[in-house]
């Protein structure tokens, strides 16, 4: 007494399980260098979160236990540390339902060269993003280990969620709480996170030690910001969000209690927050999936802008390519602010006009469709050239298309199936376009990543927005105006509020029985479309499963 406990933000790879015990190695090294007695990992580390259907492949569970035991065994060179790594564990002799593999969702205490105890979770969490009752069964008993004297409690994410375990830690002697976590990000988490945890420490007056896993994997990101609570329910230590981080708490005796103190980092705004996320979302999509760099079409509008800036901050210029397409619609403005933009930010930029495809199309199709009017047809053919050409682009270098559909689109159907839908991840599909703009506002006043202040065009902010597919065409022509739609959208979609319900609120009846309609009848589409980063409470994934053969109204 006093001593350091060492959290272990880091940012590990689903499936890598080599590189993922290297990289708690290197931690560990680090913690006993710097005189730390206990060293934390986030949840299921070892494997990355969440690994899915891997966790019933029985060789994944295999190579996990291998570097499981090669992990203990290093410890033997760090005498005075222990270190605490999550894991999947086979349970012995289980086979779930049709000859499925069963685990424990678990954490292992090494030291001295070996296994010590090994924690089984309690509480499986199988809501919103969460599948963990298809991989693992439950434990039933406690964890408690010492280290300098002090009594830890070994908690696993969800088990923290709920008074039972930690009440029962607490009775079994436990003097802090420690908990191992994944808890995927949406706006506002950190601080519900943080008060549910609150609870904890106040219902048993023991401090607790909160060690989460930072990094984007496919839908969803963590977000970090590790933190530790003393008893009374005070912030004793808050690493920053969104990076890698290695938090020394220090753990002291003061009286009979036990007090925990570290740097606090402060809690952002809610732009900076979701820059971060959506940031992390795409390096972290692109750079684990082994992708040179990206591209995305361009087209002076708010939603393309957006997410190039949002590209260019997460993987920098030189891995960002845009192409202009113009039709016979596009405005003048369109060309000047894309080449403008792609110019701030320095990114490669080119044109590719469409109007000989569309024409050849047109062509190849008058003889089907002789005397009938232009429609959402030949909308579509100009989105469908502009999806083949970034496409092409994709398959010749190998960048990723990123696609720039907003959430109030993908709400609605407001975008063309193979067409602006076409691409490898959906980087804003979870940000609704009232957002989107307040985005815009905040990342020209600020410049989180260095890459520059300023680089969206005020005009692609103010312009109304358009998809520039028929003449003078307006988003509004056709969806009520966006604080309508998003309002409709979030209380129906993220909040289940029954329709009676948002009509009452004092929502056009109109507009929201077009809306939820919309919303219901384009479930086709979102199905058929790339997975992108969740940053609410409830994204069009998978904690959206909707019937696409759905009669249900209300
Ligand atoms: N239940 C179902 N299951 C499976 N497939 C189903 C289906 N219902 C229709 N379909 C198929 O889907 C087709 C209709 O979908 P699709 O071809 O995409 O076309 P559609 O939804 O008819 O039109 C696209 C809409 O998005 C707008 N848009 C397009 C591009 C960009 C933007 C923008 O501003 O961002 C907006 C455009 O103005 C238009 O209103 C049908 O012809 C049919 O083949
Ligand atoms: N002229 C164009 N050149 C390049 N890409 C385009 C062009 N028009 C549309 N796109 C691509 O298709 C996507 C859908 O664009 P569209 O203009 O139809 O609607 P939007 O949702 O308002 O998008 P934006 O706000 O970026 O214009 C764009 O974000 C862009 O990636
Ligand atoms: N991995 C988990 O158990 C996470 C569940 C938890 N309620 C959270 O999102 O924080």
């Amino acid at each position: 007494m006093p001593f350091v406990i060492s959290i272990a933000q880091l940012n590990f790879v689903v499936g890598d399980v080599p590189g993922n015990a290297q990289k708690i190695l290197a931690a560990a090294r680090d913690a006993h260098a710097a005189g730390a007695r206990l060293l934390l990992t986030p949840e299921l580390a070892l494997c990355g979160y969440a690994a899915e259907d891997l966790y019933l492949r029985p060789a994944f569970v295999q190579a996990c236990e291998q570097a499981l035991e090669g992990l203990a065994a290093a410890t033997a060179d760090w005498p005075g540390l222990t270190v605490v790594v999550g894991h999947p564990r086979r349970v012995a002799h289980g086979v779930g339902e049709g000859g499925r593999g069963l685990c424990h969702n678990a954490a292992s205490v090494l030291r001295a060269g070996r296994i010590e105890h090994t924690y089984a979770k309690q509480y499986l969490p199988n809501y919103e993003v969460f599948d963990e009752r298809r991989y693992f069964v439950p434990g039933d008993e406690n964890c408690v280990f010492e280290v300098e004297g002090v009594r830890m409690g070994l908690l696993i994410c969800e088990d923290a969620w709920y008074p039972g375990p930690a009440r029962s830690a607490r009775e079994a002697g436990a003097q802090v709480l420690v908990t191992l976590n994944a808890s995927p990000y949406h706006l506002g988490k950190a601080v519900e996170r943080e008060q549910v945890m609150r609870e904890r420490v106040l219902e048993t007056g023991l401090p607790l030690v909160y060690a989460h896993l930072v990094g984007g994997q496919d839908e969803v990101v963590f977000e970090g910001r590790s933190f530790a609570l003393n008893a009374d329910g005070s912030v004793a230590a808050r690493a920053p969000g969104f990076e890698e981080k290695t938090l020394l708490i220090k753990v002291q005796q003061a009286q009979a209690a036990i007090v925990l103190e570290a740097p606090v980092a402060p809690h952002e705004g809610w732009e900076a927050e979701l820059w971060s996320a959506l940031v992390l979302g795409v390096r972290d999509y692109v750079g684990k999936n082994g992708f040179p760099g990206v591209l995305l079409g361009l087209s002076g509008g708010m939603d393309s802008a957006l997410v190039l800036a949002i590209a260019v901050d997460a993987l920098g210029a030189d891995k960002v390519r845009t192409v202009m397409m113009p039709s016979p619609y596009t405005a003048d403005i369109s060309w000047i602010d894309a080449r403008d933009m792609a110019g701030r930010l320095g990114v490669r930029y080119d044109e590719i006009a469409i109007a000989p495809q569309f024409e050849a199309f047109k062509t190849a199709l008058a003889p089907q469709f002789a005397g009938l009017p232009e429609d959402t047809t030949e909308e579509n053919l100009q989105a469908r050239i502009r999806g083949m050409l970034l496409m092409a682009l994709s398959n010749k270098f190998g960048s990723l298309v990123l696609t720039t559909g907003n959430k109030s689109e993908l709400a609605t159907g407001y975008c063309t199936l193979y067409g602006d839908m076409a691409g490898g991840f959906a980087v804003i599909k979870d940000v609704v376009k009232t957002r989107v703009f307040a985005l815009a506002r905040w990342r020209n006043a600020n410049d989180p990543y260095g890459t520059g202040a300023n680089p969206i065009p005020e005009r692609i902010i103010t312009r109304p927005p358009s998809a520039e597919l028929r003449p003078d065409q307006k988003d509004q022509d056709s969806l009520p105006p966006y604080e309508i739609l998003d309002a409709i959208v979030e209380r129906y979609m993220e909040n289940d509020e029954p329709l009676e319900d948002i009509v009452r609120a004092g929502f056009e009846r109109a507009d929201v029985e077009r809306v939820t309609r919309l919303i219901k009848l384009n479930e086709y589409k979102r199905r058929q479309a790339p997975v992108g980063v969740r940053v609410t409470r409830r994204s069009f994934g998978k904690d959206w499963r909707y019937p696409i053969t759905n009669r249900f109204r209300a």
